[in-house]
């Protein structure tokens, strides 16, 4: 599979030379715009699975994204999963400079998160799940993340089956079906 040299060099950075079998079971149907479930034991490197095929078709837009504009969205059920997903992105977005990166976590000011989006922007945002939903109803604080979100091509989520044990079915129905309009 041909990845990006900048994602190839981070990739040497970190040591790995070669993928994992979850991440070589997932990455090429991922960067064929497919959906994709995979199931694997901890540790087996499943971050790496979503985190390269992300950059990889950001990086394959056409049109470049604005500092606004969201391509990726990656939710996970805890604040120390959002916290270890976004360093793991950060090894590779600090290669590309292009792509501004946002960590939506409980437990902070909602306020700052707003100013924190319209100051550098968000075109990959790592979130938990309720405070993503409440980033949504913030319009009145001038982020309307609704409109921002039209050009998402990846949703991640993550260990989906703990998102679902906390209730937020209905919110990973209307994501879905939100993806499925736009034809991602
Ligand atoms: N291709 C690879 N080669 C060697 N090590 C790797 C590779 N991919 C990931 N790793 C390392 O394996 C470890 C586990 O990866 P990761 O945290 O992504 O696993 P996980 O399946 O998401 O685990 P969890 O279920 O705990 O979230 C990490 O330290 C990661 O840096």
């Amino acid at each position: 599979m041909r990845l990006h040299p900048r994602v190839l060099g981070a990739l040497r950075e970190l040591g790995f030379p070669c993928m994992t079998p979850v991440q070589s079971a997932t990455i090429p149907l991922f960067m064929k715009n497919k959906d994709v479930a995979a199931e694997a034991v901890t540790g087996s490197g499943k971050t790496l699975a979503f985190v390269i095929p992300i950059l990889e078709i950001l990086l394959r837009r056409e049109e470049k994204l604005k500092r606004s504009q969201v391509g990726a969205i990656i939710i996970t059920p805890t604040r120390e999963l959002a916290i270890q997903i976004d360093e793991v992105l950060s090894h590779f977005t600090k290669h590309f400079p292009q792509f501004s990166q946002i960590l939506w976590i409980g437990g902070r000011n909602p306020g700052e998160d707003v100013k924190r989006f319209r100051r550098q922007g968000g075109n990959i945002i790592v979130a938990t799940p309720g405070r993503l939903e409440d980033m949504f109803r913030r319009k009145d604080e001038g982020l309307d993340l609704a409109s921002c979100v039209r050009s998402l091509e990846v949703l991640v989520l993550d260990e989906a089956d703990r998102l679902l044990d906390m209730g937020f079915e209905a919110s990973m129905r209307t994501w879905r079906n939100f993806l499925m309009t736009q034809g991602s």
